[in-house]
Order: structure tokens, then sequence, then C-alpha cells
């Protein structure tokens, strides 16, 4: 029996737009669930990055409930939200967003100081230890522009994971990278949902989606299909693509 950790009931956004409504999102009732690494696809606009974000508390809904651990986002008031993005939420984007003129090491630590009461030493400690499980402690004490995009995301990963966050949203986490670092991040997020790390990521990319378990479509400001596979296995990767690729063609990709 899976557990729920965020639920969207009857939610929508809406744009201004040249004097009208741009409805985006148009009554969506989704859930999430722990441990699952869920992926979010649709057509270019379809709204899934507006999805991403109202999920999340970074944008408001204009209408519907959303429920994080049973408990509704809009009831906390804004110093609550900001802990709970900060504490229990952990974002990846498409440009990574490190602070340019702090190292790698210093990037990763910086949110451990918005979360849970720990010393210096411990944040530092925690910090080198998600660079190396991230795999680039060698680069801790350069700064973001000297290291490779790959290296970048996966600094941008471990600061994610700083606070022990219950969920990780991801928008397009590989969308700025060659292939190389695509698969090596991929791999990465694979990894830490192995370890129990519930993630959601919005993709266009199919060899980035194949890494998830759950597949939810956006189209016309609703989920119109929803898949479940076994957990990924780099061996079942084509295999993987195959599948994927033909549900996205009956969801008219
Ligand atoms: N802040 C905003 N103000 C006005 N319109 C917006 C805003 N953010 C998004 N939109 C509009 O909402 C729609 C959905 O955008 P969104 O970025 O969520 O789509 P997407 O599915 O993630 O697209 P893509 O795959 O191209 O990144 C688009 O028409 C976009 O122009």
């Amino acid at each position: 029996m899976k557990t729920q950790i965020l639920k969207a009931v009857d939610l929508c956004k809406s744009f201004a737009n040249n004097g009208g409504q741009n409805h985006v999102l148009d009554m969506i009732n989704l859930e999430i669930y722990k441990g699952d690494f869920t992926v979010i696809m649709g057509s270019s606009g379809a709204g899934k990055s507006t999805l991403l974000y109202t999920l999340s508390g970074m944008d408001t809904a204009t209408n519907g409930k959303i429920y994080y651990k049973d408990k509704e986002l809009n009831s906390y008031a804004e110093k609550q939200m900001a802990d709970i993005r900060a504490r229990e939420f952990g974002f990846i984007f498409q440009q990574m967003h490190l602070i340019s003129n702090l190292t790698l090491l210093e990037n990763a630590a910086v949110v451990g100081y918005l979360g849970q009461k720990k010393s210096t030493k411990e944040v530092r400690e925690r910090a080198l230890a998600l660079l190396t499980q991230t795999h680039v402690e060698h680069a801790k004490d350069r700064l973001p522009s000297q290291v490779s995009g790959g290296e970048a995301q996966r600094a941008a990963i471990a600061r994610a994971m700083m606070n022990e966050p219950e969920i990780i949203f991801a928008d397009e986490p590989t969308g700025a990278l060659n292939k190389r670092n695509t698969e090596d991040v991929l791999d990465l997020l694979t990894e830490l949902n192995r370890q129990g790390q519930s993630i959601l990521m919005v993709t266009h990319d199919i060899r980035a989606a194949i890494h998830a378990d759950r597949f939810l479509y956006l189209e016309d400001g609703k989920i119109s299909g929803e898949m479940e596979m076994p957990p990924y296995e780099s061996k079942d990767a084509k295999n993987r693509e195959k599948q994927v690729d033909a549900w996205l063609s009956s969801m008219s990709w």
C-alpha cells in the first residue's frame, strides 16, 4: 500500500493573458506517492512546469486544493510555507542556479543553515558527504564557473538533498546537459530513488523519462493518462524506451 505525499484536488492555475485568462491547469486531480519516481510529460506549453511549481508551493493555485501529507498547503502562513519549501522539499532546475561566488561545497551547505538546527560543522560534514555521494567531491573547492555542467548539476542535487527532503521536484534537470552528463545525472537520481527518495520530475526527454516508475501525461490542462513500470534497470533501457514511446504515441504526443 503506497503512502500518499501530495494530492491535488480540482487544481486550477490561470495566467492573465492579453486582457483574458490562459487556463493552464484545469481541475487537475492527482496523487504523488512516497518512494515513487514520478515523471510528468506532455507537449511543450502543456503546463508541466506550472504544475510542478504549483504542487511544490513555489507558485499559488488559482483554485483547488493541494494537500501535503494530508494537510492543505494553503492553510500554512507564508513563513511556514517557506520553511516547508526549505526543509522538506528539494528543488533541481534545468539551470542549476548555484551561487557563482561560492564553491560547490558552500553551495551545497548553504541550504543546510535554513534547515533543522545543525552546527556549522555538521552542515559542512553533511555537504561533503553528499558531494561524495553525488560523485563530485573532487571539485568541492571549485566555483560553479570552474566545473562542467554535469558536475554543477550533481552539486545542485547534493544541495537539494541537504535537508533530507521528503520529495525532490526536478524541472528538466538534464535539459542543459550533454549526453554523457545526462546519463550520469539520471543514474544518480535513480540511485537516490532506490535509497527511498521520492522524486517528481518534469521532462520532455524520453531517455530521461524511462528512469521513472510512474508516468503522468498532461494535456489540455488535465492529466489525460497514467502508466506505471517496474523500477528502472539499465539493461532494460531500450525496451523501456519503446514502451514509453508507444505510451506517448497513444497519448497523441
Ligand atoms: N508566469 C507566467 N505568466 C504568464 N503565462 C505563463 C507563466 N508561466 C507559464 N505561462 C504560460 O503557461 C503555459 C504553460 O507553461 P509551462 O512552462 O508550464 O509549460 P511546459 O509544459 O512546462 O512547457 P515546456 O515543455 O515548453 O517547458 C504556457 O502557455 C506559458 O506561456
